[in-house]
């Protein structure tokens, strides 16, 4: 980071490598270039690293040496044109809406799935970005907006953080580069008042795609009124794609032009990291190092959390030896940063025994989710989360609505209301779906103060509505430093006690049954028809067995009560497939729930049932 350390660093280069003429060769570094970006990302190792790409990769890379040459030298000598860029790939833009947010492929080579978020793609988008946001905040010149970029440790992350500068710069606005970031630190700079740190921006984004296998990546958008929805999204795209048809070859030279004339730099993660640490202080009564003598294991997934063990625990005196995988590396060699991935959990867990640590950690890979594990190797996740973070919330705001998703347990309802004396308001699956109910409920007098997702999502009304995984462990980290401060010894016991009395249930499997989107049943419609069908004649065939209760208030798919246990089929936000979820006192009363389903959806032939089969079969 010493490079970073001015603050802001002028002008840094839009690396030229990627700059090849795209009048010539469309495909140009897209499946040349990204295996070499892991050894480069900036930051890379806590270090800038990236310097003179060009030259290194020239050098490196002989085997395509030739082809790099060549395009540089026909870019150079090419006579800059008005006319629209004649081969330019044809994208469809809306395909690369994913809800709030853009997913695509960033990276080829994988087979079945094509390169659909190029360059001159990414380009487009945040030109398309910049348009919309110059609307929105009814620009009339007086000020340049300006725009704050960061990205997480993909190996595609530089071409398009380089691709999204130029869209940008090529729009008129600033750009201000953060380099390796968490998503929430890219929304908290649109509301940081700090001159030196050229915040607040106008917009933010950030290059992810979370969870995601290597190959992909996607965008982000905030500004200071939080994250953007849907309908922003696909305005965003549309626009992208009109700006993409109409792209010339003089326009693009100029945007890049403009990229290399006027980014700035900045080490923004410094701002938001000691954020944190602040206010782990306050809560713990203003004490410099609130965590001295506890023993912490972060688990970063080779994701961009790295930064919490070195910029937020060990300032506030924690030792963070143990910790694991806190090299960002895009390949994600070590497991799936993700905390609803069972062999994650795991890693962290091992971690904490091994280390005898006093709690464990763990991000996703754009760290805006987060779980824990405490000294017995208890994980903190899920339903185990919401009930932790309902219990602190709940202890700060005495009868307060906890919303959550859709998948969460009969137990956790009992825990909220019977135990903690809240209110359980179970929503849909989508972590923007439960903050925007929370941020509705509040609006029409229904005081809530979480909103939480089994996905290891959470926001508090406190932190701007903003789902931020390190702020939800800073929330863990204040609980168990002001119990420290006020004489209780014990480590994470403090927060395994607050779980007392949750019930959860002896089974739980989640199976999802894909739907064949090229079947005749289809009949040309949606896969969102077909799965709609689905649900109708599965209600249907409930309301008929006097052993089954559907759910009096549900709001996603069908929840269903019977056998001790409930089911819920519904729609993937996503995906065509529609998941169900099954919990049960027995894997027999889960078997029977299973066989209800199974039942009721045998003439959906499109709907591939066999992982339900399987299960059934097997138990
Ligand atoms: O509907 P599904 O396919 O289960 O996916 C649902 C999940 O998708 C993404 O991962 C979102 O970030 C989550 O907020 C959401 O819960």
């Amino acid at each position: 980071m010493e490079a970073m350390s001015g603050k802001i660093v002028e002008n840094v280069s839009v690396s030229q490598c990627y700059q090849l003429s795209r009048k010539f060769d469309t495909h140009y570094q897209r499946d040349n270039f990204a295996p070499f970006l892991r050894n480069m990302l900036p930051f890379q190792r806590g270090k800038l690293a990236w310097t003179a790409i060009p030259s290194m990769q020239l050098r490196n890379f002989s085997k395509y040496q030739s082809s790099f040459v060549n395009r540089r030298t026909v870019h150079c000598n090419a006579a800059p044109s008005t006319a629209a860029v004649p081969n330019l790939d044809k994208v469809d833009f809306l395909k690369l809406q994913n809800g709030s947010d853009i997913r695509g492929v960033a990276v080829a080579g994988v087979e079945g799935e094509p390169l659909n978020l190029t360059e001159p793609v990414s380009e487009a988008i945040a030109a398309g970005f910049a348009a919309w946001l110059l609307e929105k905040k009814k620009a009339d010149g007086s000020r340049r907006l300006s725009i704050s970029v960061g990205h997480d440790s993909r190996i595609s992350a530089k071409k398009l953080e380089d691709a999204i500068s130029r869209g940008i710069a090529g729009a008129g606005l600033d750009v201000v580069q953060y380099g390796l970031a968490s998503t929430p630190a890219m929304f908290n700079s649109t509301v940081t008042e700090d001159d030196a740190f050229l915040c607040p921006v106008d917009g933010s984004i950030m290059i992810t795609a979370s969870h995601l296998p290597y190959n992909r990546n996607g965008f982000k958008f905030f500004t200071n009124a939080g994250g953007l929805g849907k309908a922003d999204i696909k305005n965003i795209l549309e626009r992208a794609a009109d700006i993409y048809n109409k792209f010339t070859a003089e326009g693009l030279t100029s945007s890049k032009g403009k990229a290399l004339a006027s980014v700035k730099r900045v080490d923004y993660m410094n701002v938001y990291t000691s954020d944190l640490v602040k206010a782990v202080r306050k809560a713990a009564g203003n004490i410099e190092k609130p965590l001295e003598g506890f023993h912490i294991v972060v688990d970063a997934g080779n994701g961009a959390g790295g930064f919490f063990a070195a910029k937020v625990l060990e300032p506030l005196g924690a030792v963070t030896s143990g910790s694991q995988f806190l090299e960002p590396d895009g390949m994600f060699p070590n497991h799936i940063p993700n905390p609803e991935d069972k062999t994650a959990m795991k890693a962290i867990t091992q971690a904490v025994l091994d280390n005898k640590a006093d709690l464990g950690i763990i991000f996703d890979t754009d760290v805006d989710r987060s779980a824990a594990v405490d000294s017995t190797g208890l994980e903190f996740n899920r339903n185990r989360l919401i009930a932790l973070m309902s219990a602190i919330v709940l202890e700060e705001h005495p009868g307060t609505t906890i919303v959550t998703d859709s998948v969460t347990s009969d137990g956790l309802t009992t825990f909220i209301e019977k135990k903690l004396g809240g209110k359980h308001h179970r929503f849909k699956r989508g972590y923007k779906n439960v903050i925007d109910e929370a941020i509705r409920l509040n609006s029409v007098g229904e005081e809530s103060h979480l909103a939480i997702e089994t996905s290891g999502h959470g926001a508090l009304k406190e932190n701007h509505w903003l789902d931020d995984g390190a702020y939800l462990m800073v929330k863990i980290l204040n609980k168990i430093a002001s119990a420290r401060a006020s004489g209780l010894t014990g480590g994470s016991k403090v927060l395994t006690g607050l779980l007392e009395g949750l019930q959860e249930p002896a089974f739980s499997v989640e199976l999802r049954l894909k739907i064949n989107q090229s079947h005749q049943d289809l009949k040309g419609g949606s896969f969102r028809d077909y799965g709609e069908a689905v649900l109708k004649h599965l209600e249907n065939y409930i309301d008929s067995n006097p052993k089954l209760q559907k759910a009096p208030v549900n709001y996603e798919g069908v929840r269903v009560s019977g056998y001790g246990g409930w089911f819920l089929l519904r729609l993937s936000l996503h995906d065509p497939v529609l998941p169900l979820n099954i919990e049960a006192p027995s894997n027999n009363d889960a078997v029977l729930l299973g066989n209800v389903v199974r039942a009721a959806l045998k003439e959906f032939s499109a709907l591939d049932t066999s992982a339900l089969d399987k299960f059934v079969q097997a138990s």
